[in-house]
């Protein structure tokens, strides 16, 4: 069964003066610089040689000289306007576990309810961004951190985000955990059999390994490393031993977001800062007013 962990911070409110005043500094900024605003320069750059009112820049990687940009509409704003919280829903499992399946379940769910989605499916970015990768290690780990990024970047916007890849190795999916703020990665754990998987095999892929036509097929000729403390594990069968629909496990995931306090405006309180699990009314239903 799922853990309930939840650390979403609860961040201070800007208030409708404060916003006003922000968005002003900002054009003012934009318009005349810093010095027009009666503050000193910024000191000397990191990166520059010859002092001056420069802005400070770093290296980060191969790129120089680069400055990061504060978005100037605060991600709680955003989230406040959508009535949710953003985080990413790393679903990750063999091939054939039911990643797509489930995610894309889950977010027909999530937007019939009216929230703001978005969905990275493995295929589909290879197709595209990530096109120029294979499966070697190397290339699954700089998979993971691109989409990780991606992922974070519609996590900022508000987006319940859901990402549908295999993530082979514990380190890189943890890599993706610490780039992200507390409680806003969710490893959910398709604990798939590979028998159930390699049954289902609706693209040939694991006959085709198993013939030794493709190699270093997870699960098969490469390694899988199944999470150790996913936030949401699904699992195949129910208690009593039937086999669970896709549209099950969704509504699992959907009924944990929603106790979690992500499918409702951030100003609410997080269960996990309240406990409020424990305070369930005497019907079973979570009286958000007690709180
Ligand atoms: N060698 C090997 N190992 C595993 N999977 C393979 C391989 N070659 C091709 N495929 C197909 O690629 C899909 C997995 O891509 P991902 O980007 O999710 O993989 S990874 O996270 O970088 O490991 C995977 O899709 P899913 O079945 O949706 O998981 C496969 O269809
Ligand atoms: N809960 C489930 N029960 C039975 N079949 C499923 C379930 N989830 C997915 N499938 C089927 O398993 C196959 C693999 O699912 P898919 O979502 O493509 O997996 P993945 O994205 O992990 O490779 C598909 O044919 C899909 O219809």
């Amino acid at each position: 069964m799922a853990s309930t962990r939840c650390c979403v911070p609860a961040a201070q409110i800007p208030s409708r003066c404060c916003r006003r005043s922000a968005v002003r500094v900002a054009a003012q900024q934009q318009a005349t610089g810093p010095a027009a605003l009666g503050r000193p320069a910024p000191a000397v750059a990191v990166n520059n040689a010859v002092a001056g009112p420069h802005l400070s820049t770093k290296d980060v990687g191969n790129s120089t000289n680069i400055r990061w940009h504060e978005s100037m509409v605060a991600r709680r704003d955003k989230e406040m306007l959508l009535g949710q919280r953003g985080c990413v829903l790393w679903f990750t499992g063999l091939s054939g576990s039911g990643k797509s399946t489930v995610a894309c379940t889950l977010e027909h769910l999530l937007h019939e309810r009216g929230h703001l989605t978005s969905l990275l499916d493995g295929d589909n970015i290879r197709h595209g961004l990530n096109k120029d990768l294979g499966f070697s290690a190397a290339d699954r780990t700089e998979n993971i951190r691109r989409i990780g990024d991606v992922a974070k970047l519609f996590a900022d916007a508000g987006a319940v985000t859901m990402t549908s890849f295999i993530s082979p190795y514990r380190a890189d999916r943890d890599m993706v955990r610490q780039r992200c703020q507390p409680g806003e990665f969710l490893e959910v754990f398709m604990n798939i059999p590979l028998e159930v998987c390699e049954a289902r095999d609706p693209k040939g892929l694991y006959k085709k390994a198993r013939a030794g036509l493709i190699k270093n097929f997870t699960g098969i000729d490469d390694p899988y490393e199944a999470p150790t403390q996913p936030e949401i594990t699904v699992d195949c069968f129910t208690a009593d031993g039937h086999p669970r629909s896709p549209l099950d496990m969704a509504e699992q995931i959907l009924q944990i977001l929603d106790d979690m306090g992500y499918l409702r405006d951030p100003r609410m309180p997080t269960l996990a800062a309240y406990g409020a699990l424990q305070r369930k009314n005497s019907d079973g239903v979570l009286d958000y007013a007690q709180l």
